[in-house]
């Protein structure tokens, strides 16, 4: 199995917080997030820092874009996104545009299938129309109704799509290997991670369980 990325999700508002939690967790994880409270209040400059900080580190915005794809996303590609989310419940031409975005930035699209009501038609037209990332994710709102991402990450594995599968919601510990075991390529990790005593120790020690589950 092909190693799984292990993905920070930066979900302080506060500017040089995030970038500290991203020095700290930096040598165990594949790509920063940088969340959409986050983005909303900090803005494209922390795009900038951060991809000035870390050039060797994909870097995902989550935008969670609704509309005018192309417009919105763009701008964020060319302060040096590496991938950009847009949300499934956008529609196709959303979603078609910030992959337009992408291709001209040399770039990736992560659509995120949050709320959407029939994920697997949505993820399979995505993948038409090129999007490189599906995103399951049980956002923090849905999490704190009780909500888990797994029966929705086995059912969009199932189908066997050629794209890469990224899970967000709630991801720890005890739950690494059950979600690499379902096929997930990209592992989101928050709260786990930089709630946790010691970001850092929890950052390794979720490296170490992912490596683990795929080896
Ligand atoms: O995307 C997220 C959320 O919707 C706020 O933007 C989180 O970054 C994502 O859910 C990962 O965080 P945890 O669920 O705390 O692991």
């Amino acid at each position: 199995m092909a190693r799984p990325l292990i993905q920070m999700a930066l979900d302080s508002l506060d500017f040089n917080q995030t970038v500290a939690l991203a020095d700290q967790v930096a040598p165990y994880v594949d790509i920063f997030e940088i969340g959409t409270p986050c983005i909303k209040y900090n803005g494209i400059n922390l795009v900038k820092e951060l991809r000035q900080r870390f050039p060797d580190k994909l870097l995902l915005v989550d935008l969670k874009t609704m509309d005018a794809g192309e417009y919105e996303a763009g701008a964020f590609y060319a302060a040096g996104a590496d991938i950009v989310t847009v949300l499934g419940v956008s529609g196709l031409a959303t979603i078609s545009g910030v992959i337009k975005a992408a291709k001209k930035h040399g770039a990736e699209t992560q659509i995120d299938l949050i709320n959407v009501d029939d994920k697997a038609y949505i993820a399979k037209e995505s993948v038409k129309l090129g999007a490189q990332i599906v995103g399951i994710h049980t956002g923090l709102d849905a999490q704190a109704a009780g909500q888990t991402p797994f029966s929705d990450l086995n059912d969009i594995a199932r189908l066997g799509l050629n794209v890469r599968i990224s899970v967000a919601g709630g991801i720890k510990q005890a739950t690494v290997q059950q979600v690499v075991e379902a096929g997930a390529n990209i592992i989101v990790v928050g709260a786990a991670i930089y709630g946790a005593p010691s970001p850092a120790e929890s950052a390794r020690e979720i490296r170490e369980l992912v490596d683990a589950a795929a080896a």
